[in-house]
């Protein structure tokens, strides 16, 4: 485990990443904000009616700022006049009139401020479950392939970790709308009473944001290169603590060495983060401070003016309060540029994420019809000297591989670990193309029907099949989810596979949860998982059926009762059958062996041992150790 945790962190040379990375450029940042306006559509597309409410309460509040201050000259000027006025000629209703304006303002302010903010989570939340939802769907269409590089895996985890973060960039983006229309207004006022006091207020507040932009960029580019670090860091988090590994972390006595490499890797993103996030309030602070002096040179100015007698009271208040109000929105219009641009890198990610396309599609896609899958398969599938690598790999996991899988045969795949039959059973599948050579199924390339068709007709059954957290009954329904509400299907399948008996010594038969990461949920043995697993090929009614070494966890009598049944069960079907065992391995047609990817040697059981081949050396040295 070692070797594979440094292998993890070799893309990484130094073992560390940081902000000593090039920082992602400005333009880049700029350049990702191409990515808004789909973005909007998507949050549109959600909920118009939402989003469309969103926007018009929106632009009310957006107008209400400056309706409040321009209210509160009005109400200040009025006092000012009644101050001036004989005692018994001052009337009060005018400033009352004023103040209870003012107070309705405040008022509507904070309503539609609720208003907005309920708007904003209601859509958020959509809006994160419909994109969960497409991230879901789109993985599915992916290959297998591209789960397996890593960097597509990075791409796929940073697309799916900011599903929070976009719900706040949609907050950011309508919030940022919202304050430019404001400050468009209440510049205005500022601009017809003195230019340039709006230079000024430019002046008091881009440091701020230049500052509050380049440490936005430091903190992505750190948070982005430590992506596979972070995946290390959750890998070692789930292994050192799931019900998974606890029985071998404890055998081995694994938890200190996990326990170190993560805090080891943590305390580093800590130091890192810490020395960033510390220049950035100090650098703040300054920043901050140079605003305020802008914010009072600007308000000495005014107050010389009223004092000269040039604007009334009230005028100082709308002005001072304008200009307070404006470096208050300026800055948060530019600060919220950086985090915006920031989540619009973000975006890049979930973007490159959807435009990658799946290479596996039905031809009808490319511009031609698929070929109707034929019902019975009449020739079967001819391998013509097929060769496959994995793209992260550097060898040829098959090579030159032909030989004929005739319709209605059972036919035993043997070789050593790493020999290539599950690789092989992939190509069948089609969850990989071969990378030279062709497999043709009745004279015509796989590739000329349609995938999804294809996999209907196959019935899989792997090595590392997957543990379901279901029901046991649903847990044999994968077979064929859309049969799940099908009891009697279900309970034929369990018979055939022999997961009867398992289901029934469970207390709650067919509803109970295997498993053990739900509540109330039990564990099944390793060979009684294979039971279940096997089941899954039964709910198939699947033309050609492959077993890839399902049954090496079971005891010897239930793995040849499982055979047995299998041959019955599969009559006139085609089948495929991986097992070191040999007893199983008799029991096909024929056998085909294989040794680093390449062909040795086919036929039937007594034919290769007549033959005195590969096959009968290595049924030998099995047949000795029961010897
Ligand atoms: N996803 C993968 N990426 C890169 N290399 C792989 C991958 N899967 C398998 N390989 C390599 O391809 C070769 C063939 O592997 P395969 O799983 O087909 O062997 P196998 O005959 O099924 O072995 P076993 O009997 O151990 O199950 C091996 O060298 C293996 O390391």
């Amino acid at each position: 485990m070692f070797e594979f945790l440094k292998s993890i962190s070799a893309k990484n040379p130094n073992g560390r990443r940081g902000p000593e990375q090039p920082a992602v450029s400005v333009r880049e940042r700029v350049s990702a904000l191409r990515h808004l306006p789909a973005f909007l559509k998507l949050i549109w597309a959600t909920s118009p009616r939402l989003a469309l409410a969103n926007i018009a309460l929106r632009l009310v509040r957006a107008g209400l700022p400056l309706a409040q201050l321009y209210v509160a000259r009005l109400l200040l000027d009025a006092i000012v006049h009644l101050t001036r006025l004989p005692a018994p000629e001052r009337q009060l209703t005018p400033v009352l009139t004023l103040v209870a304006l003012e107070f309705g303002l405040v008022l509507l302010t904070d309503a539609l401020g609720r208003a907005v903010a309920l708007l904003d989570s209601l859509l958020g939340d959509l809006f994160a479950n419909q994109s969960s939802i497409r991230l879901m769907e789109h993985a599915a269409r992916l290959d297998l392939d591209q789960f397996e590089d890593s960097t597509f895996y990075d791409k796929l985890e940073r697309a799916r970790r900011q599903t929070l973060s976009r719900t706040v960039l949609m907050s950011q983006v309508l919030s940022q709308g919202q304050d430019m229309v404001t400050l468009v207004l209440l510049a205005g006022g500022l601009v017809a009473f003195q230019p340039w006091l709006l230079g000024l207020l430019l002046l008091a507040v881009v440091p701020a944001f230049l500052g509050e932009s380049h440490f936005n960029e430091r903190s992505y580019s750190l948070s982005h290169s430590w992506t596979p670090e972070r995946r290390e860091l959750d890998y070692l988090r789930q292994t050192g603590a799931s019900d998974e590994t606890a029985k071998e972390v404890k055998i081995f006595g694994l938890s200190d060495f996990l326990i170190t490499r993560f805090r080891e890797l943590s305390d580093d993103f800590y130091r890192q983060n810490k020395s960033l996030v510390l220049r950035r309030a100090g650098w703040g602070t300054l920043f901050a401070a140079i605003g305020a002096a802008g914010y009072y040179g600007a308000y000495v100015y005014i107050i010389a003016r009223t004092v000269a007698g040039s604007i009334s009271l009230g005028q100082l208040t709308f002005l001072a309060g304008s200009f307070a109000r404006l470096r208050g929105l300026l800055e948060g219009i530019l600060s919220r540029f950086s985090s915006v641009a920031d989540g619009a890198l973000y975006l890049q990610d979930f973007f490159d994420f959807f435009a990658l396309r799946p290479r596996i599609v039905r031809q009808e896609l490319t511009g031609e019809k698929p070929l109707p899958f034929p019902r019975p398969i009449q020739q079967g599938f001819e391998f013509e000297n097929v060769g496959f690598q994995y793209k992260n790999g550097t060898k040829w996991a098959i090579r030159n591989l032909r030989f004929k899988l005739q319709a209605g045969e059972k036919l035993a795949l043997v070789g050593e670990n790493g020999a290539g039959k599950t690789t092989l059973v992939k190509l069948l599948a089609r969850l990989y193309d071969p990378t030279e050579g062709r497999i043709l199924l009745d004279g015509h390339d796989l590739r000329e029907y349609d995938p999804a068709e294809l996999r209907q007709e196959i019935g899989v059954i792997f090595q590392d099949f997957v543990r379901f957290q279901l029901p046991a009954g649903q847990n044999l329904a994968v077979g064929r989810i859309d049969e799940r509400h099908n009891q009697p299907r279900i309970e034929t399948a369990a018979q055939q596979s022999l997961a009867d008996t398992v289901i029934a010594k469970l207390p709650g038969g067919y509803d109970q949860m295997i498993g053990r990461r739900f509540n109330g949920g039990v564990d099944l043995s390793g060979g009684e998982w294979q039971k279940i697993a096997l089941g899954r090929a039964y709910m198939r009614d699947a033309q050609l059926l492959i077993l890839d070494e399902p049954t090496a966890a079971l005891d010897a009598r239930a793995e040849f009762e499982v055979f047995e049944r299998f041959k019955e069960l599969t009559q006139g079907k085609t089948a495929v059958l991986i097992s070191h065992r040999f007893s199983t391995v008799r029991m096909a047609d024929r056998i085909l062996v294989i040794e680093n990817g390449q062909f040795v040697e086919i036929g039937s059981h007594e034919e290769l041992l007549a033959k005195g081949g590969r096959y009968a050396e290595l049924f030998a040295l099995q047949a000795a150790g029961y010897r």
